[in-house]
């Protein structure tokens, strides 16, 4: 049973004004997040992230559909009930929302203090998880005098005080410069694999994805239009949303303007090889257009390599005699896929 699930969930907004119209921020979503994923939403502002996030801790209710967390539907439940849910769910945050008025330690035992958890329990888990994040010599400090990924090292702190099952990252290191967030993405990778916490990752950072997400679905209009193992989103990405997000980070196919430039300065065919099984070499590939007396030059692409897994899309000018071409991409169209470039 998965952790989340989301059956035709639609969430429609009222008209801001009586001239305007509703807005249908989530349309007919289905969605399984499993135990022990790291599930990345993407999205463009507005696509609907946000609102799919409120709806799974429960601080907006669904217009229509299931939502199921942890095997408690919650779409119905009494205020009394779903406290106890959105207790079992963690939330971090892109601004952290932290208690400027409180030290480290003191934003961190609030939520066992909400809890009603007893002094040195709460005192014990405090530690503890001062200690997980790296931040026990700061317990007594305020948070005003905090870097901004220490502060949001108190954010995860504090969203796992009370031992959740689920942690939700809404857009959690965009305040962030690379280097500290790329630190906050090794935090929560731990907190996945050592805590066995599932999170679901909102960001509209391919990045964020590519360094701890396992799954994505991507968001536009409400709608989840794409969504796999985020290696196979990222080296074959089939909606145009997911492509402009995807070329963000890999370098895919020259655009218009970069393929003129190539054009002009190589002779012959274009053709853009998309290398994703590890069982096929490189060197058999361009075996074949040797073979048959094909000059070729790799004149654009890139190689990356997501959990482990590498995937290449290379654009190759073929120079040769048509006939010997053709012949090479059909027998290298049996092992990858080929596609020529108008
Ligand atoms: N409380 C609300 N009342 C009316 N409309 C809303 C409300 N919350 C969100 N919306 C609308 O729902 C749509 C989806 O918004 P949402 O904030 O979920 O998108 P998002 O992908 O999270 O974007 P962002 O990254 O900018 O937060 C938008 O058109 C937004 O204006």
């Amino acid at each position: 049973m998965p952790l989340v699930e989301l059956r035709d969930v639609t969430k429609v907004f009222p008209a801001a004004s009586r001239h305007g119209s509703p807005v249908r921020a989530i349309d007919g979503v289905d969605l399984d997040v499993e135990a022990g994923d790291v599930y990345g939403i993407v999205g463009y502002s507005g696509a609907g992230k946000s609102t799919l996030i409120r709806l799974v801790n429960a601080l907006e209710t669904a217009t229509s559909g299931s939502i199921r967390v942890d095997g408690t539907e919650i779409t119905g439940l009494s205020e009394r009930r779903l406290q106890h849910v959105r207790r079992g769910i963690g939330m971090i945050f892109q601004q952290f929302n932290l208690l400027r008025s409180r030290t480290v330690y003191g934003n961190v035992i609030y939520p066992l203090q909400v809890a009603g958890v007893g002094k040195d329990e709460a005192h014990a888990r405090v530690a503890e998880l001062l200690q997980f994040v790296g931040l026990a010599e700061k317990a007594h400090t305020y948070t005003d005098q905090l870097s901004g990924g220490q502060k949001q090292r108190v954010g995860i702190a504090r969203a796992l005080a009370t031992s959740p099952k689920l942690l939700l990252a809404d857009e959690s290191t965009s305040a962030l410069d690379p280097e500290t967030t790329q630190e906050v993405l090794a935090l929560l990778r731990r907190v996945n694999e050592e805590l066995g916490i599932t999170i679901m990752v909102i960001t509209h950072e391919m990045e964020v994805v590519k360094s701890i997400a396992d799954k994505v679905a991507v968001m536009e209009g409400g709608r989840i239009v794409e969504r796999g193992a985020v290696f196979d989103v990222f080296s074959d990405p089939q909606a145009q949303v997911t492509r402009r997000f995807v070329s963000t980070i890999v370098d895919d196919l020259p655009d218009d303007e970069a393929l003129a430039r190539l054009r002009a300065r190589h002779p012959g065919r274009f053709v853009r090889l998309a290398f994703r099984d590890p069982a096929v070499r490189q060197a058999d590939v361009y075996a074949e257009l040797v073979r048959r007396g094909v000059v070729f030059e790799l004149v654009h692409g890139g190689i990356e390599d997501i959990g482990g897994r590498t995937f290449g899309n290379l654009t190759l000018a073929l120079d040769g005699a048509d006939a010997d071409v053709d012949d090479a991409l059909t027998a290298i169209r049996s092992r990858i896929d080929a596609r020529e470039l108008a």
